[in-house]
């Protein structure tokens, strides 16, 4: 029996709403596996418990995950309750960098019985390579003086081993793909970030001679994004345009609610954190309305990551059947449940048996 140990960690919102149906799946699919079992912990890091315990997760909370497989987590954030930065810091952001899960990966592609958000389609099918450890993501600055005196410094660090890491990623996954990278720049106006990133892309592309190169403006490439998704294969960004790129791609399938993600530690020295592209979406919170097929396709990514890759191909599809079949939440324009949709999804993989 391969057994996962899964760190739980549901987090806020509608993560807490959707993590039992998407574990629930998981389970289920193990079951027809056969010889696959998950054991799940569960974690009720959040801003709630921050409001008990003054901290979003407890000083051991790493070496605590760090005794599972890979981390399955929900959503971080209720800025009613704690600061975006403060929360969004203390436990998503604090996983990735201690755990050295220094890139995002995102998957976006046309789904069956899902009207995608754009007039072109023509069955794009695309991932972004978001590096995830630094960038415009890093702790280095700091605030002085106040009032009309106050001074505020925000420094984008980049690196020449994570801009490597990430490009070199996303060639070599090009190269099991349709074969072409589109790097994400904006070497016009951001004057020495940018220019340095694109030639890391043009250094690590030598080693690759076969893939299709090309590089785009971050303001053009979100709008070929939109008038042209179908162009696309690999798009490789930094933190903040990778950020912003896969909440497009997410809209650009359907809705923001069905884009899965995989933060990928590349060394095996810890776990992998397997969480969708979206957040807590306080403003659907308790209706029961929430999309549960970004958290379960990203449980297919954590699938695939444990080399399971038949039974998450199966679990996709079934996916897919379920859209067709119009069993869908609002945001995607049907009228069914959270709960609905993923009883139709549980019941058909059983099917598989
Ligand atoms: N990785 C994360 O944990 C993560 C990601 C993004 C935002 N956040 C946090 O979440 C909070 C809300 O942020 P936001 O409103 O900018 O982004 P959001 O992703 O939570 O919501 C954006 C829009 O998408 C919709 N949406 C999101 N998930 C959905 C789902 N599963 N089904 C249906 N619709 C869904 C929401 O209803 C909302 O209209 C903030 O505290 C933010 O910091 C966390
Ligand atoms: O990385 C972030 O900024 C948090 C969230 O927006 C995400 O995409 O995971
Ligand atoms: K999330
Ligand atoms: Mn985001």
């Amino acid at each position: 029996m391969k057994k996962i140990k899964l760190g739980v960690i549901p987090g806020d919102g509608v993560g807490v709403e959707i993590m039992p149906y998407a574990t629930q799946v998981l389970d289920v699919i193990a079951q027809v596996h056969g010889g696959l079992k998950f054991e799940h912990s569960w974690y009720p890091w959040s801003c709630e418990y921050y409001l008990e315990h003054g901290e979003m997760m407890p000083k051991d909370g790493l070496d605590q995950l760090s005794q599972h497989d890979a981390i399955f987590l929900g959503a971080v954030g209720n800025p009613n309750l704690v600061a975006d930065h403060t929360s969004l810091w203390g436990l998503l952001i604090n996983i990735r960098r201690g755990f050295k899960q220094t890139l995002n990966i995102r998957h976006a592609k046309q789904l069956r019985g899902i009207t995608p958000m754009v007039i072109n389609p023509n069955g794009f099918d695309l991932i972004v390579v978001r590096e995830n450890s630094e960038g415009e993501y890093s702790e280095v600055g700091g605030r002085i003086h106040s009032g009309e005196d106050e001074v505020v410094v925000q420094n984008a660090v980049f690196t020449r081993k994570a801009t490597e890491r990430a490009m070199r990623y996303a060639f070599e996954l090009a190269k099991t793909r349709k074969g072409h990278v589109t790097s994400a720049t904006k070497s016009n106006g951001i004057v020495f970030s940018m220019p340095f990133w694109d030639e890391v892309f043009d250094q690590v592309g030598k080693d690759y001679p076969d893939v299709e190169k090309r590089s785009a403006h971050i303001d053009a490439l979100a709008a070929f994004l939109v008038s042209k998704p179908s162009e696309f294969d690999i798009i490789v960004a930094s933190n903040l345009f990778g950020d912003i790129l896969t909440d497009i791609s997410a809209a650009v399938m359907g809705s923001i609610g069905i884009g899965p993600a995989a933060n990928l530690n590349v060394d095996g020295s810890y776990p992998s954190m397997f969480e969708p592209v979206h957040g807590s979406a306080p403003d659907i919170v308790g209706k029961g309305i929430a999309n549960p097929i970004g958290q379960i396709w990203t449980g297919k990514m954590m699938l695939d990551h444990f080399g399971e890759t038949e039974l998450a191909t199966q679990l996709l599809n079934i996916v897919e059947d379920v859209t067709e079949a119009g069993i869908k939440t609002p945001d995607v324009g049907g009228k069914a449940t959270t709960s609905e949709v993923t009883d139709e999804i549980v019941s058909r993989i059983k099917q598989l048996t």
